[in-house]
């Protein structure tokens, strides 16, 4: 495998905290690959320390042969970042934009043009180039935050939560345009979204306190819950009182509900009927087995408390 990152024992300390916990990584060039976590898990700590933005408190983190500690300037030509907000600067127009971040990379403009020009086509934009980004869509700001971190054509390319806030044209339309980078580019992006993991990367990572929990393809991912009894269970009414009834059984785990509809693992197919004889058959709208998807072992994984 030719790698782009590779990450060895990476910790970050906040006082007592260890964000990032003893990480080790490595990345295979031209995939995609996604971290994922509940909120706090240490994600946006751990693409700092990869973005050379904050130093490591150990271990070490190299970037296509680079190291994050020695050689951050290199670093950090080869990378593009986009990071969780629209930081784009509002008084200046969408292609000033771009014009600033490449004379900041050090490019010339008859380098830059050229290949401003080509994204702006690439992302739908050439006609809006010359407005300010105040007076684009949430979309059309995203597309803009990714191109600025294309224009020196990066190596590797973070993404922080890129579709965070979008209407699902704008999350697929970001989608293709990700996809669309490999595999000349080797892509590392967090996200909250689980359908987005799945459809795009090639390979995920969960995390939480800081540690790697579990990683894999999100086929290999499901697979570990493959063993496990997963059901949805649709009532007519009463969706609080059968949350109660449905907590207080001992066999049933993960239990995700959706007004009526709930999603259940059982501990064994034997179960069933000890479950159907507590909630009895009369509010019961539809009940059928289901394939785990990766919130299932996102979830069996991290807990269901809500992080703050
Ligand atoms: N500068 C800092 N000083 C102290 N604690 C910090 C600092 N930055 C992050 N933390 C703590 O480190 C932990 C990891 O935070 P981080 O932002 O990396 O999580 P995350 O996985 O990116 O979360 P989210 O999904 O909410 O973006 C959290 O407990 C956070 O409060």
């Amino acid at each position: 495998m030719t790698v782009a990152l590779e990450i060895d024992g990476l910790a970050k300390v906040y006082g007592t905290l260890r964000a990032v916990n003893d990480f080790s990584l490595r990345v295979e060039r031209g995939t995609i690959f996604g971290l994922l976590g509940p909120n706090g898990a240490g994600k946006t700590t751990l693409i700092r320390m990869l973005t050379t933005l904050i130093r490591p408190s150990a271990g070490s983190a190299r970037i296509e042969g680079h190291s994050v500690l020695t050689s951050a300037r290199t670093v950090r030509s080869l990378i593009g970042v986009v990071p969780q907000e629209n930081n784009l600067d509002r008084y200046l127009t969408c292609r000033e934009n771009l014009v600033l971040h490449a004379r900041m990379y050090g490019m010339a403009p008859t380098e830059y043009n050229r290949r401003i020009d080509e994204l702006l086509e690439l992302i739908g934009l050439t006609g809006r180039q010359h407005d300010f980004p105040d007076t684009f869509s949430g979309g059309m700001q995203r597309r803009l935050v990714v191109a600025r971190a294309l224009v020196h054509t990066p190596r590797v390319l973070f993404l922080d939560e890129p579709t965070t806030g979008l209407d699902p044209q704008s999350r697929r339309a970001v989608w293709d345009y990700v996809q669309s980078l490999t595999p000349q580019m080797t892509i590392f992006l967090t996200t909250h979204y689980m359908d987005e993991a799945d459809a795009l990367c090639d390979r995920i990572v969960i995390m939480d306190h800081g540690r790697a929990l579990v990683d894999g393809t999100a086929a290999e991912l499901k697979e570990r819950l493959a063993h496990a009894h997963m059901y949805e269970l649709e009532f007519r009414s009463d969706g609080e009182r059968y949350e109660k009834i449905l907590r207080e059984l001992p066999f049933v785990r993960n239990l995700q509900r959706t007004g009526n509809s709930f999603r259940l693992a059982l501990e064994g197919e034997e179960f069933l009927k000890p479950l159907m004889d507590r909630i009895g058959g009369d509010d019961i709208r539809k009940i059928c087995l289901k394939e785990p998807s990766l919130e299932d072992v996102f979830i069996e994984l991290t807990g269901r408390e809500v992080r703050e």
